[in-house]
């Protein structure tokens, strides 16, 4: 039998989206807010005796993880006998380290009390910096799926004489991915992060890259302060206005207003979390895992 699928709140398209292509029911799933703010997750569909799997991208992650830890707990008690989790943006994987004397690595406990609910999870292109790898700190099947295919051919069909730049050290796993199936070159910015809206980038040699097309990459654009830092760069540089990619779409406050303001070219990001700049579908890369995970733990 198949596993049903079930959308938290905002996540409908997205839901009905993999539930076509997979051909899986969408169930109903109703959240209830009480009056005081306490959520109430209510399965309109029968869960007992059938794997579910909950789509919840966890953008404002505080405001969504009750309702979803609950939503889990509710269908175990009703007698779901598997269930995963779709976050195709996953939360709380940036404070990998304690970077001031008395924080802690709430990365890896958010990583536990997912792992402690859900039975799997497939994600999109986790912010892996500090942590290696999901199974460092989920101990459940984890499969991040990655968005550097589609992008790249995002950038072949629309972009003329691109060159793929990541805005810091780090960005270089998803630049180099992308500009390699893109068949373009690709360099990586220095950039050093002095608070959450305080970012400094600086330009290697650009010579190179005179009379071409940059186009910055990156995973997450949140206040966009480092796109923003990165564009004014680059302009600095006497290189053209920039095409921003970026996986995950947060913008938050006027984060996205700031950016367009900064001179870009066009700001486009995959569908993992709703947003006016979504152009590039993951869904068939999350299909795939989801095919995957259903069947592993269906032979368990
Ligand atoms: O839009 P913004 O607010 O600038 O945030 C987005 C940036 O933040 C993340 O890196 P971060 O600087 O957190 O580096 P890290 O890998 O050290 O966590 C991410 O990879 C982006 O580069």
């Amino acid at each position: 039998m198949s596993p049903i699928l079930f959308a938290m709140p905002g996540n409908k398209g997205l839901t009905g989206q993999l539930g076509a292509a997979l051909n899986w029911p969408v169930g109903r799933l109703q959240v209830h807010y009480f009056p005081d703010g306490e959520s109430n997750p209510r399965f309109l569909d029968e869960v007992s005796g059938r794997q579910i799997v909950i789509v919840c991208t966890l953008d404002q992650p505080d405001s969504r993880i009750m309702a979803l830890y609950l939503a889990a707990k509710v269908a175990r008690e009703l007698g779901a006998t598997r269930i995963g989790l779709v976050a195709p943006y996953l939360a709380y994987m940036r404070q990998d380290a304690r970077f001031h004397h008395g924080e802690g690595i709430t990365s890896m406990h958010f990583a536990q009390l997912i792992s402690g609910c859900f039975d799997w999870m497939v994600t999109v292109d986790p912010h892996l910096h500090r942590h290696h790898a999901l199974s460092d700190i989920y101990t459940i099947p984890a499969v991040a799926v990655q968005a550097a295919p589609a992008i790249s051919r995002w950038i072949a069909a629309h972009v003329t004489n691109p060159v793929v730049i990541g805005p810091d050290a780090e960005s270089e796993q998803w630049a180099s991915e992308v500009a390699n199936a893109a068949k373009c070159p690709y360099t990586v910015l220095q950039k050093v992060r002095h608070g959450d809206r305080n970012v400094k980038i600086s330009v290697p040699d650009s010579s190179r890259w005179q009379g071409m097309t940059p186009v910055l990459v990156d995973d997450i654009a949140s206040t966009a302060r480092t796109l923003i830092a990165a564009t004014g760069h680059l302009h600095a540089a006497g290189l053209p206005a920039p095409v921003c990619i970026v996986v995950h779409a947060l913008f938050v406050d006027d984060a996205y207003i700031a950016l367009q303001d900064a001179g870009v070219n066009r700001i486009v990001s995959c569908n993992t979390v709703d947003h006016p700049s979504n152009n590039i579908d993951v869904c068939t890369q999350m299909v795939t895992a989801l095919q995957q995970l259903a069947q592993l733990t269906d032979a368990s």
